[in-house]
């Protein structure tokens, strides 16, 4: 089955979704989801001025070569650009695959793991009894999972809390927005939130809390431990991960669970973090970790070391990349939680989707291929608009720190 025709499709149905669309000369088609969240058009100009042309006539069955071809053969390894690139090329294949087999594509994978998907709705608030209702909501909702963030006093714009009631979506604005910020306000309210959430909430709710990159290692191990009494699933992303070591200093200092590796790309950015043992949970998703075939090989190499998948799924990762994501969930052995945050309307309208939420679980649907589709009429109605994630800066001089 020859590859005969590759294109992107930009759409923007309140954020922006860039998506590639693989196309072959037995009439099959696939998907997949190639959005970098503030760097879109860096991709877009990847895949049409370099990965295209180099698809064109290539055996759409061969998965694993063109995945080698894309990955060693730029000779410029890794990097967002280049594996969300390679990403949106292997979906789409897996989703081909699929389609010509007549299975759904968590079938070729290895079939059903489980009977659901456990997913992490999003609960925000501006402040901490704000939360407390919000938390209350996702439970009447039926999650059994739900992550908690809310507003630290003091401060003006903190990661996590939303403008709105279900979708926080923190990309905004034709130049960066600023964020004030301060760890020692943090570290203070954070406790108290905890504190109030699991008392309102009781002992079965697994609750989870995103550091977004912010602590240095031994702010971290003190947060962990001032969390310990509410037994978190997770604390995600608690210092940045570039020097993997830096999760040694927090592992000796706290029980809480960690979390990390959104914005990882490949098995190398999460290597000694898993085998060393520094980690519990693995974030890495398919759009940004080179697709199904490369987030599979994490996974098997976390397995190793009882290191569990925690997929992240915001609303930047479009449907394309959360249906395949529950493919590779259904599947996982050593599956731990997926996080969900809902599309809006709009959006799912645009990419109309088999996959559903149930009681705190999603299911990934049995329609052949990833069950994810595009309309390309409806998208073409909403072009591109640049948008950037926030900047952050300390509260007290401006310094400039991680968002
Ligand atoms: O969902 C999460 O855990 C995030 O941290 C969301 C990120 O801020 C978002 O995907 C950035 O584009
Ligand atoms: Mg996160």
């Amino acid at each position: 089955m020859k590859i005969t025709n590759a294109r992107v499709i930009v759409c923007s149905p309140g954020r922006n979704f860039v998506t590639l669309k693989i196309e072959t000369d037995e009439g099959l088609t696939g998907i997949g989801d190639a959005t970098l969240n503030g760097r879109e058009l860096s991709v877009v100009s990847y895949l049409t001025d370099h990965v295209i042309p180099c698809l064109i006539g290539r055996d759409a069955h061969q998965i694993e070569d063109i995945w080698q071809y894309l990955y060693k053969g730029a000779y410029w390894r890794r990097g967002p650009v280049t594996m969300s690139a390679i990403a949106a090329v292997d979906t789409a294949l897996w989703d081909i695959k699929a389609k010509a087999a007549n299975l759904p594509l968590y079938q070729l994978l290895g079939g059903r793991s489980r009977s659901g998907v456990m997913v992490y709705g999003h609960a925000n608030g501006k402040d901490i009894a704000h939360t407390v209702d919000e938390v209350l909501r996702y439970k009447e909702m039926g999650y059994k999972a739900i992550r908690a963030q809310s507003g630290v006093p003091g401060l003006e714009a903190v990661y996590g809390v939303g403008k709105g009631n279900m979708f926080y979506e923190p990309a905004d604005g034709n130049l960066p927005s600023e964020h004030d910020w301060s760890s020692e306000k943090y570290l203070l309210h954070a406790p108290k939130l905890f504190d109030a959430v699991r008392q309102a909430v009781g002992p079965d709710i697994h609750l989870l809390h995103d550091v977004h990159h912010r602590l240095t290692p031994i702010e971290a191990g003190r947060l962990g431990k001032s969390l310990e009494p509410f037994h978190l699933f997770w604390m995600e992303d608690a210092t940045p991960a570039e020097n993997q070591d830096a999760f040694r200093l927090i592992r000796q200092h706290t029980t809480t669970p960690l979390a990390v590796g959104e914005i990882f790309n490949t098995i190398w950015d999460c290597k000694d973090l898993i085998q060393n043992q520094l980690i519990d949970y693995i974030r890495t998703t398919i759009v940004h970790a080179g697709g199904l075939t490369h987030l599979r090989r994490i996974a098997d190499f976390a397995s190793l070391y009882q290191v569990r998948t925690g997929c992240h799924g915001a609303t930047d990762l479009s449907p394309v990349c959360m249906g395949t994501a529950l493919h590779f969930d259904t599947w996982v052995p050593n599956f731990g939680v997926q996080e969900y945050m809902r599309h809006t309307e709009l959006t799912d309208e645009v990419f109309p989707h088999s996959y559903s939420f149930k009681d705190g679980y999603m299911h990934c649907g049995e329609t052949i291929g990833h069950g994810v589709e595009i309309n390309e009429e409806l998208a073409a109605k909403y072009p591109y608009q640049r948008a950037y994630l926030p900047v952050n800066r300390l509260q007290h001089d401006g310094t400039l720190v991680n968002w």
